[in-house]
């Protein structure tokens, strides 16, 4: 039997968490998928519970679990606690190893229809953002906060960005052939090595072409013309300001997982915002994200490639059927659109 870990969060995280179970709960038995899942504290749930955002429990079973999926974490109730939500997730991420975070942007008919950007600059978008995610300015050392001053470090190895570069490689392989690679290399140490390495590793796959984007025009690229994009590899702050920023296409947050690889430990899935606290206990937050984040766990973790091809297409018709919620244009709540997509999987 497989063991799922669920770490539901702070804010919307449980609610888009339980929406997930339940639509996972209902399209699995046809396919004889095994599992059980066990929820734990995490983020600032844990702090209140424990004392702490990422208790010990908690790591040891996301390091005995198959697969981990976690809501969101973070909001106003814990900034001032000794240590932040977001430094728990930060140490999961490192404990876990999980230096590659996938962040896939694909505009299927139904949502190019409701996206504020118009049909024919979007239509067919289908773009990764492979993100570097345990290492550059998140983790630097050394750090400080003083009154009069502060200071963060930006560092990267040359083999943590090999196997980042390897990673988005080989996606590529499997796609349109096409890395972006996006740094600040007229500025930044870091970026200069992060492109001299991308151009190493690009001569072990002659069959992938590579090109470089500075990030301040990248940015401006993604909207402008997002369709020229295959995959696009980036260190960890750029990654995690651009993949919010291509929630631009579809028009929200709402909409777009991500799933995080290590060499070590099972992958982690989860949405690519946060815990969304100005929505939070609304009813009214799209589920998608998390629902699309256990697709990308059902085919990455479990190769149960029919059942996410069945909950996607599911996705797409309830969508369709004009069930949307408000981030999207819509009125239907968080509950009304887990119902709709259970009963479209009946
Ligand atoms: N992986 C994680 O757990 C992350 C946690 N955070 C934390 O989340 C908290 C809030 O951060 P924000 O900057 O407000 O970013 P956010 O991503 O939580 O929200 C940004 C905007 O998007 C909307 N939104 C996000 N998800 C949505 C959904 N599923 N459906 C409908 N609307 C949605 C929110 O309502 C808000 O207007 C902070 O404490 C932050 O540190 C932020 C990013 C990732
Ligand atoms: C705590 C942050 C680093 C989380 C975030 O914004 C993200 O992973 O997208
Ligand atoms: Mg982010």
């Amino acid at each position: 039997m497989k063991k799922i870990v669920a770490l539901p969060g702070d804010g919307i995280g449980p609610e888009i968490m339980d929406a997930g179970i339940q639509v996972l709960n209902q399209l699995t038995p046809k396919y004889g998928l095994d599992y059980k899942i066990e929820r734990y504290d995490f983020g600032g749930c844990a702090i209140d519970s424990t004392g702490t955002p990422l208790p010990k429990t908690t790591l040891k079973a996301c390091q005995e679990a198959d697969a981990i999926l976690l809501g969101a974490i973070g909001g106003p109730k814990w900034s001032n606690a000794p240590k932040r939500p977001e430094q728990g997730l930060l140490e999961l991420r490192k404990n876990l190893g999980l230096f590659a975070n996938i962040r896939p942007v694909k505009i299927s008919k139904s949502l190019e229809a409701l996206s504020p950007l118009k049909s024919e600059r979007i239509r067919g978008v289908d773009f990764i953002i492979v993100r570097e995610l345990t290492g550059g300015i998140y983790f630097g050392e050394p750090r400080e906060l003083k009154k009069e001053r502060a200071l963060d470090t930006c560092l990267y190895t040359r083999s943590e960005i090999q196997r980042i570069m390897r990673q988005a490689f080989n996606i590529a392989r499997t796609r349109k052939k096409k890395v972006t690679s996006v740094d600040k290399a007229n500025v930044l140490a870091t970026s200069k090595l992060w492109r001299e390495v991308a151009e190493e590793v690009a001569k072990e796959f002659p069959d992938v072409k590579l090109e470089h984007q500075l990030v301040d025009s990248a940015a401006m690229l993604l909207i402008q013309n997002p369709k020229q994009f295959d995959v696009i590899v980036t260190e960890n702050l750029f990654g995690d300001i651009l993949s919010d920023e291509a929630s631009v296409i579809p028009g929200t947050l709402g909409v777009l997982p991500s799933a995080s690889h290590s060499e070590k430990n099972s992958s982690l899935y989860e949405p690519i915002h946060g815990s969304a606290p100005d929505i939070a206990g609304k009813n009214s937050a799209n589920p998608l994200s998390m629902i699309f984040s256990i697709s990308m766990m059902l085919r990455e973790s479990f190769k149960e490639y029919s059942a996410a091809e069945e909950l996607e297409a599911a996705c797409e018709r309830v969508i369709e059927k004009g069930y949307t919620t408000k981030d999207l244009g819509g009125k239907t709540t968080t509950t009304e659109f887990v119902q709709a997509l259970i009963e479209e999987l009946k």
